[in-house]
Formats: structure tokens, sequence, C-alpha cells
């Protein structure tokens, strides 16, 4: 028995607890693995309950490692599990600490945190097996060093976009109606107050619209938060439908909205001060809720008209009384329960004056917050075949090796579709030497822009060092002198040509993080113009790619997060113009989308909705395997019915 020896010999480290690491961890263990570590970040929430069966309630708040530990070591008492409560990338966890290891299995549910790892596995030159889930659809892949390609060889879908006019003037969807009231009117009422916002509805002849509606977000002296509420309801509900209506080109082929206006809807209670004057007793702002206050009951109720309105005042009245020292700081989160029963009663009322159909709390949180609910048997199955293709990792069997993907719906009676590994990709500048492009203003932009804009969040480094010749120009690190860091925090709000080396157009800058082993050389062409609106960033990296957006879908079907609830940080919006192509993007930051992009292709593959483009080797590859791979049959369609 070959491989129980490679699994007995096997050293392996988890990289996540949650729904995914809780099957894995089971799983490895019932299989036979003896010595296992897990790195996991997070403490036990009541919501991880239904599905991370390691876990009861008696351990909430404790962390998830040591806990999934501890229930696996009643049924395995003889193993080895050595569990870390910490962060992946917490320094401590070096290329040496992940050359200890046989393989590498990640239960992940950020982008973030699957690049860090993918790049600590190449520099230890140690296995992957990388994995996501979303609602019925999973995937694991295998990622070797120069055998395969790496998780980052292939760029990932890009976050979902929607026009502006879509969402400022003309929804045709509940989604529109969400994206406008948390992106724009929870944003303009909430947050900062600095920030661009699309929120005033901008037509041809309303020069005067604009500068008009500068004024209605502002509360006057004097005004109470009755009238203040009431103003921006007609304003935003009211007037900015009705000088959306003054475009009549607009509403040609459209059904033109319903202006709706507070004393329509309720015009005794507002008039009387009724529902909006006793506020409650509690100080504690995550117990504040205006459907407590008002008396609704059930979160998969759909409410009327009246009833959003009432939630709407309810609502505002709280943020401002109660949670006042917030405001002009706070972004939408879709644990913030005054802001999701905002969000909603908003989105309702637009959804109202636009003809389209209500929706529950309930719906509102989960398309609002980009929630798939999670399938605990998705997670199994994947746990499952992260096992399988460890197992041949560990025997050196990297030719059997599959990526598996696992549908929604069954393809040609496959429920399960495993496709060969790809190669590396030779122009990936993470796991190739391939140099990065960086167009910028070298006269204009500031070291600060390059780290923030492409080191950080481009290229997801970690603890970056920056070099120009021999010359060092920006480090992160604990153990740097005091005259260095303040060497470095000058240089970052110094602009590009005017560093101590400079870099201006032609020069090779070398970016590399300490902690990942990992280099890039960047080659800077000087430009002087950036687009505003399509280049926002001022600055251009080439050879880091995203791929097209997935397809616009109600809730985030793109994501891949072993779980129910994804966005763990916040959807953001890039304004832009409003001529037709003009997109307002929803940076979904934070959330993996692996199986996206694929699972488009082999929907095709499986005669479903989506096209595929027919130059794509990739799909031609997985379309191929389709055909000839046969490892999971069902044996009757009907069987998988749900
Ligand atoms: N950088 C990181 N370091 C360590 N663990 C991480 C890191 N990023 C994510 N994780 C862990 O990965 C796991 C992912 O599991 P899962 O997708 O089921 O999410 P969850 O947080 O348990 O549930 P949900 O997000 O649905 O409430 C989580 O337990 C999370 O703590
Ligand atoms: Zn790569």
């Amino acid at each position: 028995m070959e491989h129980l020896s490679a699994i007995k010999g096997a050293k392996v480290l988890m990289v996540g607890a949650g729904g995914i690491g809780c099957e894995l961890l089971k799983t490895l263990a019932l299989s036979g693995f003896q010595d296992i570590h897990i790195i996991d970040m997070d403490t036990i929430e009541v919501s991880n309950l239904n599905r991370q069966f390691l876990f009861r309630q008696s351990h909430v708040g404790q962390s998830k490692a040591k806990v999934a530990r501890e229930a696996v070591l009643r049924f395995r008492p003889q193993i080895s599990i050595t569990p870390y409560h910490a962060n992946v990338k917490d320094s401590d966890f070096n290329v040496d600490f992940f050359k200890q290891f046989s393989v590498v299995l990640n239960g992940l549910d950020n982008l973030d945190a699957r690049r860090h790892v993918n790049r600590l596995c190449l520099a230890a030159d140690v296995p992957l097996v990388e994995s996501g889930t979303t609602g019925f659809l999973g995937q694991v892949t295998v990622h070797i060093k120069g055998r395969t390609e790496c998780y980052e060889c292939q760029p990932k879908p890009a976050p979902k976009t929607y026009p502006v006019c879509t969402i400022t003037s003309t929804p045709s969807k509940f989604v529109h109606c969400i994206v406008w009231a948390k992106d724009l009117l929870f944003a303009k009422l909430f947050g900062d107050k600095n920030q661009d916002n699309d929120l005033n509805v901008r037509s041809n002849d309303s020069a005067s619209s604009s500068d008009h509606s500068e004024d209605v977000f502002e509360r006057k002296k004097d005004e109470d938060f009755e009238q203040y509420a009431k103003r921006i309801y007609d304003h935003v509900f009211g007037h900015n439908i009705e000088s959306a209506l003054s475009n009549e080109e607009t509403w040609k082929n459209r059904n033109k909205p319903r202006p709706i206006y507070v004393k329509d809807v309720l015009s005794d209670e507002i008039q009387q001060n009724g529902n909006v004057d006793k506020t409650p007793a509690t100080d504690n702002s995550s117990m504040l809720s205006a459907m407590a206050y008002l008396g609704l009951k059930n979160p998969q109720d759909i409410w009327s008209l009246k009833e959003n309105s009432r939630v709407f005042f309810a609502a505002l009245k709280l943020f401002f009384s109660k949670r006042q020292k917030e405001i002009g700081n706070l972004s939408f989160d879709k644990d913030d329960h005054l802001a999701v029963e905002f969000v909603t009663a908003a989105a309702n009322i637009r959804a109202a004056s636009f003809g389209i159909p209500l929706h529950s709390l309930f719906e509102a949180k989960g398309i609002a917050g980009n929630i798939v609910h999670a399938v605990a048997t998705t997670n199994a199955i994947i746990a499952g075949l992260i096992v399988i293709e460890a197992i041949k990792v560990l025997q050196n069997d990297s030719k059997s090796c599959r990526m598996t993907y696992c549908l929604e719906h069954p393809s040609r009676k496959m429920l399960l579709m495993p496709v060969e590994p790809f190669e590396p990709n030779k122009a990936c500048y993470v796991c190739s030497e391939t140099p990065l492009v960086l167009e910028v203003n070298t006269h204009r932009a500031k070291l600060r822009d390059v780290v923030e804009k492409i080191v950080t969040s481009k290229l997801g480094m970690n603890l970056p060092l920056i070099t120009h010749g021999s010359g060092l120009l920006y480090e992160v690190g604990d153990d740097l002198e005091e005259d260095m860091v303040a060497n470095y925090a000058a240089n970052l709000e110094k602009v590009l040509s005017e560093l101590p080396y400079a870099i201006t157009g032609g020069t090779m800058i070398q970016v590399e993080d300490l902690q990942q082993e990992l280099v890039c050389n960047i080659n800077i062409k000087h430009r002087e113009e950036f687009d505003e609106e399509k280049e926002p960033d001022g600055m251009v990296l080439h050879g880091w790619t995203q791929a097209p957006a997935a397809e616009n879908k109600d809730t985030a079907t793109s994501s891949s997060n072993n779980g129910a609830s994804t966005s763990s940080t916040s959807t953001t919006l890039v304004p832009t113009d409003m001529e037709e192509d003009d997109e307002l993007t929803i940076l979904e930051t934070g959330i993996e989308t692996i199986a996206a992009g694929k699972k488009r292709k082999l929907s095709d593959v499986s005669n479903s909705e989506t096209p595929i483009p027919t130059d794509d080797k990739r799909a031609k590859k997985i379309a191929e395997h389709a055909e000839d791979d046969v490892v999971v049959m069902l044996d009757d369609e009907k069987k998988n019915s749900r």
C-alpha cells in the first residue's frame, strides 16, 4: 500500500479551519494522516455552526484551529495536530516554516491570503492544493512549481460592474436599487463627505440640480431630525425622480418611474411626528433596530411601501440620535443591522418607484452583502477531493493530478469535472521572472502612490522592499533603525523623479517581498496624462492582468469563499461619467473569484447559458476532458434532482 506509507510519512499544513477546513481536517484524520498543522486566525461564531461540524455552541468565541484540533483528537487521539491561532501572513510563517511541509492545503476564503500562500509555496517549493466553494459550486486545483500553473498564473475575474446610469437613473432589477441604496445613498449620508458620489441625477438641463442638491444632504442649522429626514426622502425619491423624468429621451422605451413624496405615503404619521419621536432606551449601537422599534418581527416578510418608509425614517432617526459619532466614517457592513434595515428600506422605496418587485430584509441583506448561502455537502466533496489530490502529490504522481470542478447541474451526467492541470504561464510575474511595466507620470506621482496603488494592492506584497540599482528607496519591517524609518517616510512623500535615486522613464526598479521571497522587476515608462475616469490610479501596470468581469448576477456567484456570508470587506463604487458604456465598478476586495472564470467555460461545455470564447485554449482543454475523462458518474440524472 504505497499510498498509505506516503500518507503516514507526510507533514501537512492546512490553512483555514472554516467550512472546507473542518471537513478537510476530519477527512485527513480519517484517511490516516498523522502530522497535521492548522493555521486559522478566526474565532468561532454562531453563524459557523450550521456547517462547521467540528464546532458546537459552547465553542463560540474560541480559536477555530484549537477547537478543530480538540474535536478531531476525540476520535483520532493518537495523531499529532498542531494549531496556530494566527494570520498566515504573520512573519513567523516564512519560507523556512513552509519548507518543513510535504504539501500545503488551502481552505481559505479570500484572494489576499490565497496569493500569499501561493508565493510562500513557490518560494519554499512545496506543492499547494487550493480550493474554493460557492454554494453548489466548488473547485480544487493543484499547483506544483515548474510543473503546473501557479495560483496566480491566470488572471482572476474582475469585480462586477454596473453602468452608472443604470444605478443612478434607470434601475431595472432589485440589485440596482440595493447598489444605489448602499453605495450611493448610505455612503452619502453616513460615509466620508469628501468622497465623490453619483447620487444626484444628472440630466442635460439640470446644471442647477446638482447645486441645489449639494445642500440637501447637509443638515441645516436649527433643522430638527424629522425635517431633515423628510427633506432627504423627498429629494431622493421625489425630486430626483422628477428630474430624471424631465429627460424624455430616457423614457421612450422604458416604463417611467413614479416620484414618491412623504406626504403621499405617510401623510398622518410624519405630520404628527408620531413614529420617529420615541427612540428606544438602548445605547448599545449593535442592538439598535428600526424593525424592533416599529414592531416588525419577521425579516422574511416583504414590507409595504408604507412600512419601508417607516423603517427608513426610524433607521435615519436612530443613526442621527444614537450613532451620531460614527456619521462621516461609516461604510456599509452586512453585519450592521441598522445599516441593513436602512438599505433594505431605501432600496425598496426606490424599487416601488420604478415598478420593481419589493424584497424582504433577509433577501436584501443577501444581495447587499453578496451572500451566497453555503452548502455543507459541497464543502465535504471539495475536502474529499483535496485529500485525493494531496495523496497523488505525496506519491510524486503529479501526472495523475487533476483540477476538479464541482458543478451545480450535471454535465453529461457528471457532477464532478476533472481537468488536467495547465502548464505554468511564462508571462506570470509571480512564478516566472517576466518584468512588469508601469506607466506613470514620474514628475507627479509620489512613491506613496506606487506603494499603495501598485505594490500593496495590485502585487499583493506584504513586506515590500523597493530598490533602484544599489539604492534602497523603501522597506517595511519590524527591526528597522529609527533613522531609516524616518528616511523611508520622507521618501514616500517625494515624487518619483525627486527621490534620492531618481525614478524616471526608462528606469528599472526592483520590488521584493522579503517574506514571500518574491522579486519583481518593474520597467518605468513616463507618461504625462492619465484619463481620470478610466485610469483612476493615475498609473497603469502592464503584465498584471485581470480577466473580464464575470456575468452580473444578483448575488455574487462569482465569489468562491467556502462560506455563507462572503463580503468580508465592503463593496466600493468607482464613479464614472454618464455615458452609455460607463460602468460603476463594484470592487469585491478580499473575495476570491476562482470558480467563476473557469466555471463559465465549463458551463458552456455543458451547454448552459454562458458562451465560451472558441479560441480559448484552456476552454478547449476543458472541453476535451469533458469528453474523455469519466471520474464521477451519476447513474441517472433524476437522482440528482435536489
Ligand atoms: N489570512 C488568514 N490567515 C489565517 N486564516 C485565514 C486567513 N484568511 C482567512 N482565514 C480563515 O479561512 C477560513 C475560511 O472559512 P470560511 O470560508 O468557511 O469562512 P468563515 O469565516 O468560517 O465563515 P463566513 O465568512 O461564511 O462567516 C476562516 O476560518 C478564516 O478565519
Ligand atoms: Zn504563475
